[in-house]
């Protein structure tokens, strides 16, 4: 079987809740072996195309290829294919850790060895434990050892990192840069934290008012939306603060006034927080001068930002 050019293929996806347009055409291309965030706000529709992803909820229209398959025609054999983490695993709350990771196994051609998932989770002092006596973040690292158990080539993570403590969540990164880095794994994440989008995904697509309002890496974001940086001097006794979309320009002058270092110098580019507020606050405004006020957005074009 030929290795298809994009490990997820959506073109003009539409879901549509009884009279509630959600996607009014979302297009979007995964590459095999890249990491990307979908960001958009509550009630986007993130969790609406994963799950039309996952072969889990049946898409109104458009066209989708996950490895290759559309996800409505997947069998068996193209679903051991994926890694799923849910938004929360409530199911088997009386399985002991140990006892559910080897049966989820075992459902597997080719799984991990769950001793070498219970460590690596930071599980293995609880593998005895009942699902139902963990804590929320201990119960998280099962949903990640359950997602990613049958070696699979793509994973879904939804809202992976969300009630894990700093420390879960980093050791989370790691693992995920592991599976991605040197496994070779592509990944399709949502999330809200944007440290957590910045730190993994390779690429960042916007979902708001049912579109892909944008599509690149956060330095792209940055530059299509041009939030400003912010430059901060010391002036004397003073701080000063300015926001500008030419900090080069401002350094230098600040420089040839000050004939030398300029005291308490520091330049801090735009976030990716600012360019994704920036992103959903222009597309309200579009909608506003639209008139529809629901989600319309007139006939722009999702766009892609060009490398
Ligand atoms: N089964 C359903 N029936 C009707 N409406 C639904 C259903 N599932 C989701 N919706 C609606 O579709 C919209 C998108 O929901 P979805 O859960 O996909 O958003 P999301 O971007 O994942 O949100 P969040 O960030 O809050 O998790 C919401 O308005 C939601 O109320």
């Amino acid at each position: 079987m030929a290795t298809p050019e994009f490990a997820v293929e959506v073109d003009g996806l539409r879901m549509r809740y009884g009279p509630h347009d959600v996607l009014r055409g979302v297009d979007l291309r995964v590459r095999p072996g890249e990491v990307v965030a979908l960001l958009g706000p509550n009630g986007a529709g993130k969790t609406t195309t994963v799950e039309i992803l996952e072969g889990f909820r049946k898409r109104s229209g458009g066209r989708v290829a996950v490895l290759g398959t559309d996800p409505d025609r997947g069998g068996d054999a193209w679903r051991a294919r994926l890694g799923i983490v849910l938004q929360s695993w409530k199911d088997h709350p009386y399985w002991r850790v140990r006892e559910l990771l080897a049966h989820i196994a075992s459902c597997y051609p080719r799984p991990r060895p769950v001793g070498e998932l219970l460590d690596s989770l930071g599980l293995a002092e609880h593998a005895g434990k009942r699902v139902q006596q963990l804590s929320g973040g201990q119960r998280r690292r099962v949903d990640v050892a359950l997602g990613i158990i049958g070696r699979p080539e793509l994973l879904f993570l939804d809202e992976p990192s969300a009630g894990l403590d700093p420390r879960t969540r980093r050791d989370f990164h790691e693992l995920v840069e592991r599976l991605t880095g040197e496994e070779g794994v592509t990944a399709l994440l949502t999330t809200h934290d944007m440290a957590e989008a910045e730190r993994l995904a390779d690429r960042i697509a916007i979902l708001v008012g049912g579109r892909i309002a944008a599509f690149g890496t956060h330095e792209e974001l940055a530059a299509r939306v041009q939030a400003p940086a912010e430059v901060r001097w010391h002036d004397g006794d003073r701080v000063r603060v300015e926001r500008t979309r030419e900090p080069e320009q401002l350094v230098w002058r600040l420089h040839q006034a000050a004939g030398g270092p300029v005291p308490g110098l520091a330049v801090r580019r735009p976030s990716l927080e600012d360019s994704y507020l920036e992103l959903v606050r222009q597309d309200r405004a579009d909608q506003d001068e639209d008139g529809s006020g629901d989600g319309v957005r007139g006939d722009r074009a999702a766009e892609e930002v060009a490398a």
